[in-house]
């Protein structure tokens, strides 16, 4: 069996004259959570829809289960389930009855509509109607209908968008849940790095349409501790711009705002002490991590 579960090489795509997609190039691993990581706009969408055929590829190869999906649409597609828009739930019909009227469609066997609400956990509540579930409930009972035919790679467009705290946390351990015990690929999109990080075995970042990173999640965590962005605000910026140059590389994030880029804690003292020497006052200085700004800074300065 392929070590990839979806390979994509080269994809770029055009809506009218805006360049959407830059040369993507995306690696999914068999059996992996793989977390596409981006902030709104970057482009996410646009791939996941264009690995599921929803978007005529313009340029690039896709790869699914090891076979090229335009010659072997049929038999990828069959070994996909998907979340990427709105899903079709008649709302005044109950679970059950909504996943056998998309049983009917896709020829499964009748347990399986038990199958997959014990899987996304609302056996329980399969008997009521699916106007009174919240967002959470709707988003679980949308991937227990793209669970039906039973696929080995389920791609989720942020599943979590919209939910609660609850919600959020419920979507996290029913995808652990797909992976683990049901082993589950799951390709899924997200904007919000801390969520991507608690569940993804491996993480590709896009941003503008470019592939800036992908690999490992502990490959991701040593580029991370490798650099340490420090958020100074100071009196005068252009004095804290020219103490800080000669050692430095940095942005400006604000009217008397600097990020500045440190290699390892030592450094972020010397910072301080050069802005001190040079008569700059620091009215703040702080570590600033785990967002996906400052892992873009790390990674395009990398
Ligand atoms: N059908 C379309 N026609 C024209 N432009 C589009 C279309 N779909 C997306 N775009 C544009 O392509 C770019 C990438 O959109 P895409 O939806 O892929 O991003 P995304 O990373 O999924 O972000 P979001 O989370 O906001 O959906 C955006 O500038 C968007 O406005």
């Amino acid at each position: 069996m392929n070590s990839y579960i979806v390979q994509v090489e080269n994809l770029s795509h055009h809506f009218g004259k805006q360049l959407v997609l830059d040369d993507v190039s995306l690696l999914i691993p068999n059996g992996s959570i793989y977390g596409f990581l981006g902030p709104n706009g970057a482009g996410k969408t646009t791939t996941l829809r264009l690995i599921l055929g929803l978007l005529k590829k313009q340029t690039g190869v896709i790869r699914v289960f090891g076979d090229d999906f335009e010659r072997h649409r049929i038999a990828a597609l069959e070994g996909i389930g998907s979340l990427i828009e709105q899903p079709s739930i008649y709302l005044h019909l109950n679970a059950r009855e909504n996943l056998e009227i998309y049983r009917l469609a896709y020829k499964c066997g009748q347990k399986r509509v038990h199958e997959v609400l014990e899987m996304v956990g609302l056996n329980d509540v399969g008997n009521k109607k699916s106007k009174d579930y919240s967002l959470g409930m709707k988003q679980r009972l949308a991937i227990a209908i793209a669970l039906l035919h039973n696929p080995e790679l389920l791609i989720l467009d942020e599943p979590a968008n919209g939910l609660d705290p609850n919600g959020i946390i419920e979507m996290r351990n029913l995808l652990l849940h797909l992976n683990r015990e049901f082993g589950k690929t799951i390709l899924i999109s997200s904007h919000l790095l801390a969520e991507v990080e608690k569940i993804a075995t491996d993480v590709g970042i896009i941003h503008k349409g470019k592939l800036l990173f992908q690999g490992t999640l502990p490959e991701l965590h040593q580029l991370q501790s490798d650099r340490t962005i420090i958020e100074i605000e100071v009196d005068d910026l252009e004095n804290a711009k020219t103490a800080l140059a000669q050692l430095f590389s940095f942005t400006t994030a604000g009217r008397n705002t600097l990020q500045v880029i440190c290699n390892k804690k030592e450094q972020v003292a010397a910072a301080n002490d050069l802005l001190v020497k040079q008569g700059v006052r620091v009215y703040n200085l702080k570590v600033i991590q785990n967002d996906l700004e400052a892992l873009f800074v790390q990674i395009i300065t990398a």
